[in-house]
């Protein structure tokens, strides 16, 4: 059995994480902490996990954390950074979703988050947890970076373009709408239902923190400087995240045999038919992107629908994908649950 401890036990992708290994089976949860919540029962917070987790929440410090195989940090950006070092030298693999180690560059890191890197010298050694370009680097990894929600779901849907050089990489375009879950769990006056319901809006159309990231991604996958529009938006949902992706074709090429062949052997990124419309629905609780790829009027504009749960292959069932892997097991294990329709 793999050993697991979870940091940030109370928050969406923590419940998240709680939800998907107390029936993973392999995997004994060892501890769950919060420095908010210490001392009560899981289920007291979670009654959903009554009959399936039988832990109390523990300070971070008093959680026996090195005991572990693998902690996951499903904390916000800048925590994991503080205490990765320890856990690795006590021999504890790691995976964390926040962002923490999956910018290569220190300097990028600070503009983006505000603050220097507490470990640059790990940002090297850190793999970026995107299954379906890193899964041999992942195989062997300490510490994995787990992507953002945004980032698996612009990144899987533009790979196959961008790697088979078929559009101008110099243009690409990422419409991108969120549930408000992607926020988390802590209270924000524009995540209230009087503020989020019942309306849309875009935001950080300026910068947003995944844009970085995303072109990181597109760049190691080309090998050369990407341009890249990506605009968020809020939508009146809980989980999921839609993402339509434009870019111009270079070239013709059978757009839907290309999606087909490049995730052919892929368990958990779903090519529909060419023509569909994938929906966030069909994808809620589960640990799958689904795409559909497009081509209007058959002119030169491709048009790409990437779907996934941004708490699911957008974070917590993304890390224990990668826990799969890290750990020899089948990549599937623990996360086989279809999409929850309606
Ligand atoms: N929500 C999403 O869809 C996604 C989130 N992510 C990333 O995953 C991480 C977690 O997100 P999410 O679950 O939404 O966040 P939440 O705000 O819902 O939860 C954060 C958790 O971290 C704990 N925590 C906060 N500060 C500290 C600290 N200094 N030391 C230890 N624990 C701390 C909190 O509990 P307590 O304060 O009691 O200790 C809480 O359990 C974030 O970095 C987020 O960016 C990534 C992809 C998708
Ligand atoms: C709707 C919403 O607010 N979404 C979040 C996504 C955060 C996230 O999950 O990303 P990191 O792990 O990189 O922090 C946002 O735009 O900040």
């Amino acid at each position: 059995m793999i050993k697991v401890g979870i940091i940030g036990g109370t928050g969406y992708t923590g419940v998240e994480l709680l939800r998907l290994l107390a029936v993973h089976p392999q995997v004994e949860l060892r501890a769950i902490t919060s420095r908010a919540e210490a001392g009560k029962p899981v289920t007291d917070l979670f009654p959903s996990l009554r009959g399936h987790v039988d832990l109390a929440f523990t300070a971070p410090d008093a959680a026996g954390l090195e005991q572990c195989d693998v902690v996951f940090s499903a904390t916000p950006n800048g925590v994991a950074m503080q205490q990765a070092r320890e856990l690795l030298a006590a021999g504890v693999r790691l995976i964390d979703l926040a962002a923490d180690f999956r910018l290569k560059d220190p300097t990028v890191w600070e503009t983006w988050y505000g603050v220097p890197h507490a470990c640059p010298e790990l940002l090297e050694e850190a793999v970026y947890g995107l299954p379906e370009v890193n899964r041999q680097r992942i195989s062997k990894a300490r510490l994995v970076a787990n992507p953002g929600c945004y980032p698996t779901s612009v990144q899987l849907g533009f790979l196959p373009l961008v790697e088979a050089g078929v559009v101008d990489s110099d243009h690409l375009i990422a419409d991108a709408k969120s549930g408000a879950s992607g926020a988390g769990r802590k209270a924000e006056v524009h995540l209230l239902l009087g503020e989020a319901a019942d309306t849309m809006k875009a935001y950080a159309v300026a910068g947003h923190r995944h844009w970085p990231e995303i072109r990181q991604g597109l760049e190691a996958a080309t090998g050369k400087k990407v341009g890249l529009t990506f605009v968020p938006h809020l939508v009146p949902m809980i989980r999921g995240i839609h993402a339509t992706l434009y870019a111009r074709l270079t070239r013709d090429v059978d757009l839907q045999g290309l999606y087909e062949s490049r995730y052919h052997d892929e368990p958990f990124v779903d090519v529909m038919p060419a023509g569909t419309h994938p929906e966030t629905r069909s994808v809620r609780g589960a640990n799958t992107c689904r795409l559909a790829v497009h081509r209007p009027q058959g002119a030169d504009t491709v048009v790409v629908l990437s779907v996934i749960d941004n708490l699911t292959k957008g974070a917590a069932g993304q890390a224990i994908q990668n826990m799969n892997i890290m750990f020899g097991i089948n990549e599937a294990t623990g996360l086989s649950q279809p999409g929850l329709m309606p």
